[in-house]
Formats: C-alpha cells, structure tokens, sequence
C-alpha cells in the first residue's frame, strides 16, 4: 500500500519553514516539510491547506505543486505531493509542540531530512 501525502515548502525571504519530526514517528528526528497524509477523497492541495492549518497555524492562500516522489521505505512506501506554499494567512509556528525552525535555503544542507525528501532539498538549493 502506498501512503499519499501532501507536504508544504513555506518560503520567506529566501528562508523556508521546517519541522522536526518527533522519534515516536515514521522518520522520527529527521527535519520535514509540513504535512501529512491525503484522506479518502480529499484533493492532495486540499489535505496541504488542512494539515497546515493544524501542524502550523496557518491558512493556504495559494500553492502551486512543485515535485511528485515516490519512495519506498524499507517498512512503508509513500507518494509525497510538494507544494510550493506561494501565500498564506497567520504566522507559522509548531503549533502541535514541534520543533520548528526558519531555514536560510543555503542552510538546508545541515539538516537531515528523509531520504525521500533529498531530491526536493537538491532542487532548493539549486534555485
Ligand atoms: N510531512 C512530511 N512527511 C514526509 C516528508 N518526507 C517524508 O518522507 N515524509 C513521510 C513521513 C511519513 O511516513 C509520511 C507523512 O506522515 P505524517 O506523519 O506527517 O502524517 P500525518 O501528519 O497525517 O500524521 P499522523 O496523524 O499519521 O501522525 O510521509 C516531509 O517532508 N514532510
Ligand atoms: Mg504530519
């Protein structure tokens, strides 16, 4: 079975807005993007805005899809929809106790994300 899952690149001034995945999760203590898994019948853009109004505190104004990437853990496989997070309401925060952290993009390379997630970090730091 393959997990879809829509996650949210926020960008400000040339710093993006990450997340610490907590050790009791799937890919616990690597750094994420925010996001989460696409309900039954929900549109992946419609899961981005619901999973960042609860993850963040934040309403999605506008997103546009950035990178489909399918990957195949060694115990679950997932299907991760990229938005690029273009405008949005209220003031990011870890609004479920998270640890989170502006980022400047020629930053990124410190922090470790899921292997799924290197080609998108590869493409942010080619911008
Ligand atoms: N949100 C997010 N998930 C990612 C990224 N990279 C990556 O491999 N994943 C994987 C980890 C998880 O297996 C899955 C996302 O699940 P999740 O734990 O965020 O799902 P959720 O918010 O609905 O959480 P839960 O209710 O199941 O706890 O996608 C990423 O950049 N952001
Ligand atoms: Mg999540």
């Amino acid at each position: 079975m393959v997990i879809s899952v829509a996650a949210g690149i926020i960008m400000r001034d040339e710093q993006v807005f990450i997340a610490l995945r907590s050790q009791d999760k799937h890919q616990g203590g690597c750094w994420e993007f925010p996001g989460g898994k696409v309900e039954q019948e929900e549109a992946p853009s419609a899961a981005l805005a619901r999973e960042l109004a609860e993850e963040c505190g934040i309403q999605v104004q506008e997103s546009t899809p950035f990178q489909l990437i399918r990957h195949d853990y060694s115990d679950k496989s997932v299907e991760l929809h990229f938005f690029k997070v273009t405008d949005f309401a209220g003031e990011p925060h870890g609004k479920e106790g998270q640890e989170v952290a502006w980022v400047p993009l020629s930053e990124l390379a410190h922090y470790t994300f899921p292997e799924a997630n290197v080609p998108i970090v590869e493409a942010l730091l080619k911008r």
